[in-house]
């Protein structure tokens, strides 16, 4: 007991707190800047900020760091991901920030050099490792629809909640229907796939990444039972994959594969897992500080939980029921 006390105590207090935010130009650009030499993965582009001091808030620390490094004034920001993380040199918590808005125009006050990248060409540059969950988070949505178990002679039913679903905002589906043939299970995909695409919606299929691959679907969605049989990702990089983890161990293994993403829960009570353990927001938040992954907020979710969800460390919320009705 004593010794479970001391580690986990250990394992936050040792951490290098570091802040860091994420600034948008009008075109949705965001900001970075270059480490310079001398220092700690010099020549690699990051998101400006540093070291919060002792006893400082995170948002104070922020606000200083861009302050200090960037002439601006932090009028609104928001959690976006905490990535800890193990370098051979520290062990770092990046804290990242979404500046929603700010004041002042952007100096290189300490003649850093500094660009503006589309978020879809930060994978290309060289980043320090514990920058590749924040840009995974800033290419994903708030809100992960899946699709509800219906019989398979519902084709029609699938692709038009799909449709729905797309033209309310949603722009990440996991396509999840038990029991479907393989063959008509390939036909209702490739509907919705091609109805995502001209919605620019990425679709991901559960369990089944050899359909996946064969239908050039977005990605693959693993219950957790298939992701402990793997050791690494069964997709390459330019496809998603997330984990469905109900715990810490599966959540390690969601990494341990290199998984882009999970789902974690559930968070309440819901239909389709009755009687199951449920988080809360406090159990979820305790679990989410363990994972540098992004994480959906799953079980008994409504739309209006997301900021909820991104309050307790998630990327947003995951439903069935809430994003299909809506
Ligand atoms: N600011 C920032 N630091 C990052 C990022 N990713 C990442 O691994 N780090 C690491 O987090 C630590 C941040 O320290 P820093 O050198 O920026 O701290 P600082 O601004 O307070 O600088 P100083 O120590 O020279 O005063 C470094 O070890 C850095 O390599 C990132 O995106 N932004
Ligand atoms: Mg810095």
């Amino acid at each position: 007991m004593q010794a479970e006390a001391w580690i986990s105590a250990e394992s936050t207090s040792a951490r290098l707190h570091v802040v860091a935010g994420v600034l948008r130009d009008t075109h949705g650009r965001v900001l970075i800047a270059q480490r310079p030499a001398g220092k700690h993965l010099a020549g690699m582009w990051e998101f400006p900020g540093g070291k919060c001091e002792d006893g400082e808030l995170p948002i104070d620390a922020l606000a200083r760091e861009l302050r200090e490094e960037l002439g601006v004034v932090v009028e609104s920001a928001r959690p976006l991901i905490a990535v800890p993380h193990d370098y051979p040199e520290q062990r770092i918590l990046l804290d990242v920030w979404q500046v929603s808005a700010h004041s002042g125009i952007v100096l290189a006050r300490e003649s850093q050099p500094l660009a503006w990248a589309e978020i879809d060409d930060l994978a290309r540059l060289p980043m320090p490792a514990a920058d590749r969950p924040v840009i995974t988070a800033l290419r994903l949505p708030d809100r992960y629809l899946i699709t509800p178990p219906l019989p398979p002679d519902e084709t029609d039913t699938v692709v038009r909640g799909i449709e729905r679903a797309c033209r309310k905002g949603v722009r990440l589906i996991q396509l999840r229907l038990p029991g479907w043939p393989s063959d008509r299970l390939a036909r209702v995909a490739r509907s919705a796939r091609n109805l995502c695409r001209d919605y620019g919606a990425q679709l991901l299929l559960n369990a089944d990444w050899k359909l996946s691959a064969v239908l050039g679907l977005d990605g693959v969605h693993l219950p957790a039972a298939i992701a402990a049989t793997l050791t690494q990702r069964p997709l390459p990089a330019d496809r998603w994959v997330g984990v469905s983890c109900h715990d810490a161990a599966e959540l390690a293994q969601a990494a341990r594969i290199g998984a882009d993403f999970v789902t974690l829960g559930p968070v309440f009570p819901t239909a389709s897992h009755e009687g199951a353990a449920t988080l809360g927001w406090e159990g979820f938040a305790d679990l989410a500080a363990t994972t540098a992954l992004p994480i959906y907020a799953l079980g008994g979710m409504e739309i209006d939980d997301v900021d909820a969800a991104q309050v307790s460390g998630a990327q947003g919320v995951a439903a069935i029921r809430a994003l299909w009705d809506a």
